[in-house]
Order: C-alpha cells, then sequence, then structure tokens
C-alpha cells in the first residue's frame, strides 16, 4: 500500500508523552486530535485539535470517534475503556499498536497472566487480592518484604513496599484509595533485591523486524521515575536475553508501535517487570540522546515509514521536575540557572500542580553516563514549580 500523509491521528491522554508525539506527528504534516479528562493539557496545547472526556467511558469514546474520524487511534495512558477500542479495530480504525495490546496492559494481571503463564517468562512471585483478608493471606505466601499495586494505575500512584504484616492493611487502603478505574483488585508482588533497571524500548514494525534502542537505566522512587541515563550498565549476555524476551511479549500482542519493557536486573538475571505499548516516561531521555527519539520512532513505526538505523549520539541524562504543593496556576523559577551547557529542558505546560506531579524534565548530555546524570539532576534541581 502506497502511504499518503496527512493522516488523522486521535491521541488518548495528552500528557507529556502525548505532547511530544504531537511534535513528532505534526512535523511529518498529519493532524491529530488531542484527548484527555481535563483541558487544557500539555499535548491539547500543540495539537491541531482536542476534547474533554472520560476516556474510560464507551460512550464518550464512541462520540469523538464518531466526530473526528481518525486514521489511528494513540493510546497514551492505560486509563482507557479497551473494550471499546476492540470494537473500533474491527471497524477498521487501527489501534496503535492493537487493541488487545491496550486491553492486556491497562491491567496489571492480564500482562502477567500473558507474560508468565502463557509465555512461561520469569516475573517475580506474585498474588492477587480482592479484599484486606486476602490480601493477608496472599501477603504471608509471598513473604516479607512484597510490594502492592492497585491492579489498574500507573507512575507507582497506589503502590507501597510492605516489610511486615502489621503494614498490610495500610497498604491495602492506600491500592484501593489510588487505584483509576473500579477496579478492587490488587497484585502483591515478591520485592526484587535488583542491581539496577533498565526500560528497553522495542520497536514493532509492520513490515521489518522488531528492532531496539540501547538500554535506558532509570531510579524510581515510591515507584515513580526519577531519573534515566543511557546507555544503561549491562552485560551484552543479559540484554540479549532481555532482547529475546521483549520480542516474545511484544509479538505476542502483535501491531506496531514502540513500546517500554521494564526489567529488574540482577547480578546473573533479567525478571521482566511489565510493559506499556508506547513511548515510556523514562525513555524521554532519547529526546537528547538519540538521532531519533522515542516519539519519532513510534511515528515511523506506526506509519510504516523507515526507521534506517538508531544511533545513541553521546551518553545522555533525564531527571524530574516534580511539583511540591497544590496550584491551580503555575509558574516556574531557576530556568536560567538551569540552562547550563548541553542541558536541555521541557516544561509542560500542565495547568495545575498537585504534591509529586510531573511538571517538567532536565536534559543533559556528557562525556560518560555520570556526568550526564550529574548535569541533569543539577539542572532539574535549580527549576522550582511555584
Ligand atoms: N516487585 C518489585 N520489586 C522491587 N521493586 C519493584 C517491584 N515492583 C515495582 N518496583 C519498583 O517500583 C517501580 C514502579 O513499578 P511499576 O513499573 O510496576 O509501576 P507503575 O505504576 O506501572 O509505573 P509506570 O507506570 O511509571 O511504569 C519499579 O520501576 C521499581 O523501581
Ligand atoms: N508512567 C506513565 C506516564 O509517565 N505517563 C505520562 O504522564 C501523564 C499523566 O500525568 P499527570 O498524572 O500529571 O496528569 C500521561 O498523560 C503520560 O504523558
Ligand atoms: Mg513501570
Amino acid at each position: 500500500m502506497v502511504l499518503t500523509l496527512p493522516r488523522k491521528f486521535l491521541l488518548l491522554g495528552s500528557g507529556e508523552l502525548g505532547k511530544e508525539f504531537v511534535i513528532a506527528a505534526q512535523q511529518l504534516g498529519n493532524s491529530i486530535v488531542a484527548v484527555d479528562r481535563y483541558a487544557n493539557a500539555p499535548a491539547m496545547q500543540v495539537a491541531d485539535k482536542c476534547e474533554v472526556i472520560s476516556m474510560l467511558n464507551g460512550d464518550d469514546l464512541e462520540a469523538v470517534i464518531e466526530k473526528h474520524q481518525p486514521d489511528f487511534i494513540i493510546p497514551e495512558i492505560e486509563a482507557i475503556r479497551t473494550e471499546k477500542l476492540l470494537e473500533f479495530e474491527q471497524r477498521g480504525i487501527t489501534v496503535i499498536p492493537t487493541a488487545k495490546a491496550t486491553n492486556f496492559t491497562m491491567n496489571r494481571d492480564r500482562i502477567r497472566e500473558l507474560a508468565h503463564t502463557q509465555l512461561g517468562i520469569r516475573t517475580a512471585k506474585y498474588a492477587y487480592a480482592t479484599s484486606l483478608d486476602e490480601l493477608v493471606t496472599a501477603a504471608q505466601d509471598i513473604g516479607f518484604p512484597n510490594v502492592v499495586k492497585p491492579i489498574m494505575s500507573s507512575s507507582g500512584k497506589g503502590q507501597a513496599v510492605v516489610y511486615q504484616p502489621e503494614e498490610v492493611a495500610t497498604a491495602w487502603n492506600y491500592a484501593i484509595k489510588n487505584s483509576r478505574g473500579d477496579s478492587q483488585k490488587i497484585i502483591v508482588e515478591e520485592f526484587i533485591q535488583f542491581e539496577t533497571e533498565i526500560t528497553l524500548l522495542t520497536i514493532k514494525q509492520w513490515n521489518a523486524p522488531t528492532i531496539f534502542c540501547p538500554a535506558i537505566g532509570h531510579r524510581q522512587e515510591n515507584g515513580d521515575y526519577q531519573e534515566s541515563w543511557q546507555p544503561a550498565k549491562i552485560s551484552n549476555e543479559l540484554l540479549v536475553e532481555a532482547q529475546a524476551i521483549a520480542q516474545k511479549v511484544t509479538d505476542s500482542l502483535g501491531g506496531a508501535g514502540i513500546f517500554g519493557v521494564e526489567f529488574f536486573v540482577t547480578k546473573d538475571e533479567v525478571i521482566f517487570s511489565e510493559l506499556s505499548p508506547r513511548p515510556h516516561d523514562t525513555g524521554m531521555v532519547t529526546l537528547i540522546s538519540q538521532n531519533l527519539n522515542e516519539f519519532e520512532l513510534h511515528l515511523r513505526a506506526v506509519l510504516g515509514l523507515p526507521i534506517p538505523q538508531i544511533e545513541l549520539l553521546t551518553p545522555s541524562a533525564s531527571a524530574v521536575i516534580l511539583a511540591h504543593e497544590y496550584a491551580d496556576r503555575v509558574s516556574y523559577t531557576g530556568v536560567a540557572e538551569a540552562l547550563i551547557e548541553n542541558v536541555e529542558l521541557r516544561l509542560f505546560g500542565k495547568p495545575d500542580a498537585r504534591p509529586g506531579r510531573r511538571m517538567g524534565l532536565a536534559l543533559a548530555k556528557g562525556i560518560n553516563v555520570e556526568e550526564a546524570r550529574k548535569k541533569a539532576l543539577q539542572a532539574a534541581s535549580k527549576v522550582k514549580v511555584v
């Protein structure tokens, strides 16, 4: 099939990741309708059109699809009524990477069952619970410490490390309170004592082999990403193993697009954690590190455009800029101080702030990863959300 541009994209979720995707898509002349649950979301600020709806509501989704008739649906968050995406796909709209992939990764249990039970991939030991009583038993079975997470959440929301039985009830309440959507189910996982963790950006193409970006290392706090760097330190042997696992899972989900496949890395093992069927937050480091960033790669994979080579230009790092207070208007200070040599900023333009909300990012290049990390952290620390 001969590709003609522009194509029309409907972006479901309009945060910082969506904003960069819109920019990449528009650079090749495409048009984008940005959708989210609140007005003036980052991607809406650069998109052609926008819609504010509940993406968990099937009727709302139906209405925007009817109105805009997109060629592609690009999910940007997990919390979407994905059963509806299966319907749209059957009606001939291309859902990226596939409606099945969004459906399987919307909740932690489906993707875990696929990876572990169906594909036989090693994961942390895990169990599910739908009541506090069940969680008490499950936590005993898994052992302590363990990690309790809502079945539907992201960026560490509702997640807690539980060190002893007395903490189980608090973890249950916290998980249920911070669960997205209507689910009352949690997963409890064995705590993996990893040396490092990586995201392997995996690009699945319609008519070409799957390719990988150099591994990205990252550090998380309370389940949310604080800094990432590329390349990650990992032996070739473990990297090859991670690539094989990423290929296996993404093959089984099908379609085309970029996936962020997350692994825990121990001394002699890579352990599959989870994956996003879309650009990954830790992958924002590629905005500075690679010849093609993760958003450009996603776009090219979606449109079936060539990706001749992925090149790591220089060791690089990203560090997040978080809000510390509630605010219904946002300004930033310290920008001039942050912008030293080989540093860039992305200030997302989120209309309001809450403690812990990611509001921006510092990106830095260095002669090595250590220098890049130091610069990115330093730059991020200069910028204050007020
Ligand atoms: N079983 C575990 N053992 C040790 N650490 C864990 C475990 N599960 C999660 N973590 C830590 O918490 C982080 C976030 O976990 P996870 O990726 O499952 O959450 P998430 O809410 O889906 O985050 P995101 O949406 O940002 O990817 C991990 O990157 C890791 O640092
Ligand atoms: N780990 C997933 C992730 O980073 N998702 C990114 O955060 C946005 C939500 O931010 P918000 O909660 O500040 O609105 C999402 O829209 C996406 O861009
Ligand atoms: Mg994760």
